[in-house]
């Protein structure tokens, strides 16, 4: 609820004037019950008819009145949630960016779409219902209580035994309730997970004929969901009853004990029992608002744990990149040649790195070691599974080791900024990632002020051409969410286009050309190559499993299980790799001697 609370005090005169005019109503709505008693016992009883028409327009006066205010308050109440709900998603989605990749491993996507959607409407549900009813509630309770007794003080003990027992159940509702509406909040988060995976494998599932077995998988967790939900409001199922109950029977008693006690008198106890409905009526929606309070602070938990979340350090010391005592610039255990460009300093160098995933067992990583000179190409190959990827995302910090250092230029990765870091290179991942746009439009992304030839050239580089050529509206094509209506091949080749717009100073491809026939492939890396010499400043890391895209780079690293098993030039690595060499022989076949 401290989350709450924050987003409260931002909005603080709009919560202000609806509980204003909240007041004006609830005070109104109070007002009537007694107005009608001076319209029966002034009037009706005595057959005065000024009395009558006297009292009856006071009546209309208040309700009008209370009407109005009621009008004003909804206006309010109804703006002031929905600003509640855009400050906490675009907060929460600031924070997302934000976040490393670590803590969004952990939170999952899918957890923080949730939270991000229906958590933010539970939060709004509680807001509104707090400025429609929250100090409504109570003040009529009260209200009415006081005015019961004033015009029945005989009643006081029948009053307060009521009380007593709603406040009980209420306590004891809310007890129940609370861990329920947890479980069903969770409940919800898992479904929204294999729906999320259901919805992305679609074509997966279909060509498998997998579609009843995903089927049955999708049923239990929205099985869990539905348990969860009935679980938690089997609660209000049961305790909204029994409130009810006792302010009835709180009825029946003050009138059967007032027909003795307070004979004569009808428009009081029309009024008595009017105002022990405006009770039951106000508990009613006390519990129903406690209710929603319960989930709202479940939700407002589950969005506090985003923002308890640490940032990703722009620069920063932090145990991650921390060098640990034994583990700094010590030539590995494995070591790979070092070499230096001009100034003297490697681009780039790993020094004993070891790295462990989130809740991962055994490490991705394991004291990895090696140089890599500017500008210089550097092939990474290995079994699936080695550590390719993971190694490369460590360059642009998007995971930081937990023991070993990273350096960049000779500066630690950690103590350089974020952005600046980022800014020196383009990554292409080993998954496409297009946004729905146009051609032109994704591509913007790498460059948003490129100009038209820009863009083509990065086209022809990328071998994207002789595709977009005969798009329908060539670079201006739509394209769908994911980059549906392309091919795999099609998609990396823009992604990598994308990345080439970016003029970066180190382009990582993570085996992104896995799609390409060899010959496209071949005639890809030539052109990067060829931009690389142009350059003259442009480093590459090509991740990949096929010994045909990385044995022309300058030096190969072969990885195993997270270790260096060697380095090298291919011909150096075909003479002294056993790794490489039977990778080698399994691709292109035995080498004649
Ligand atoms: N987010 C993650 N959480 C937990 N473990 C992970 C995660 N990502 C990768 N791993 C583990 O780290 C190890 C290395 O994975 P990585 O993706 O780096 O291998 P790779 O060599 O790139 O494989 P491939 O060639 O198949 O892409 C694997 O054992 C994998 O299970």
């Amino acid at each position: 609820m401290r989350l709450i609370g924050g987003y409260v005090r931002r909005h603080i005169a709009m919560v202000c004037t609806a509980l204003t005019f909240l007041l004006v109503e609830t005070i109104t709505d109070l007002l009537q019950p007694t107005l009608m008693s001076h319209v029966v016992d002034d009037g009706v009883t005595r057959r005065d008819v000024s009395s009558v028409l006297h009292w009856g327009m006071v009546m209309l006066g208040a309700a009008a009145l209370g009407a109005m205010a009621a009008v004003i308050r909804n206006v309010y109440s109804s703006r002031f949630s929905q600003l509640i709900g855009r400050d906490i998603r675009s907060d929460a989605f600031a924070k997302v960016m934000r976040l490393p990749f670590q803590s969004v491993d952990r939170l999952r996507t899918s957890a923080i779409i949730t939270r991000i959607t229906n958590d933010v409407v539970q939060i709004q549900n509680f807001t509104q219902g707090m400025t429609r009813i929250m100090l409504k509630a109570p003040i009529t309770c009260i209200g009415a209580i006081v005015l019961i007794i004033i015009q029945v003080p005989r009643q006081t003990a029948v009053i307060l035994v009521v009380i007593l027992v709603c406040a009980a159940l209420t306590t004891a509702s809310m007890r129940a309730g609370f861990p329920r509406f947890m479980r069903a909040q969770k409940a919800l988060d898992s479904l929204g997970s294999a729906s999320r995976e259901f919805l992305v494998s679609v074509r997966v599932i279909k060509s498998f004929g997998a579609e009843d077995r995903e089927q049955r998988k999708f049923d239990i967790a929205a099985g869990h969901f539905a348990r969860a939900t009935v679980s938690a409001s089997r609660i209000s199922a049961v305790y909204g009853p029994l409130i009810n109950l006792t302010v009835n029977a709180g009825i029946i008693a003050l009138l059967w004990l007032s027909r003795t006690q307070d004979p004569g008198r009808i428009g009081v106890l029309m009024a008595c029992v009017n105002y022990m409905t405006q009770v039951l009526f106000a508990l009613g929606r006390v519990s129903a608002i406690l209710n929603t309070a319960v989930r709202a602070s479940a939700s407002a938990h589950r969005i506090e744990e985003i923002f308890d979340e640490p940032d990703e350090r722009p620069t920063g010391e932090g145990p991650a990149q921390t060098e640990s005592k034994n583990a700094r610039h010590k030539p590995s255990e494995n070591p790979v040649r070092p070499r230096t460009n001009a100034a003297g300093t490697d681009l780039l160098t790993f020094s004993n790195v070891t790295f462990t995933h989130p809740g991962a067992s055994a490490s991705s990583l394991k004291q990895l070691s090696f140089h890599m000179p500017g500008p210089s190409t550097l092939g990474i190959i290995g079994p699936t599974g080695s550590g390719k990827t993971t190694l490369i995302t460590m360059i642009p910090r998007f995971y930081q080791p937990q023991k070993g250092t990273i350096l960049y230029r000779g500066v630690p990765l950690n103590s350089m900024d974020l952005h600046d870091l980022r800014a020196h290179m383009a990554i292409v991942p080993q998954h496409p990632v297009l946004f729905t746009g146009t051609v032109r439009s994704n591509l913007l992304w790498g460059d948003p002020a490129a100009t038209d030839e820009e863009l083509w050239q990065a086209i022809r580089r990328a071998s994207a051409d002789e595709f977009i050529e005969h798009l329908d509206h060539g670079i201006d094509a739509e394209i769908g969410q994911g980059g549906v209506n392309l091919s795999g091949g099609q998609q990396q080749r823009l992604s990598l286009a994308r990345a080439l717009l970016r003029k970066p100073e180190l382009l990582i491809l993570d085996d992104c050309t896995s799609a390409l026939d060899g010959f496209t492939e071949a005639r890809v890396l030539d052109n990067l190559r060829e931009m690389s010499a142009e350059s003259k400043g442009m480093s590459m890391i090509v991740v990949s499993q096929r010994i045909s895209t990385v044995r022309g780079m300058d030096e190969i690293l072969v990885m195993n299980a997270g270790s260096l098993s060697d380095s090298g030039t291919h011909d150096e690595l075909m003479s002294k790799s056993a790794q490489y060499h039977a990778i080698f022989e399994s691709q292109i076949g035995p080498v004649r001697a």
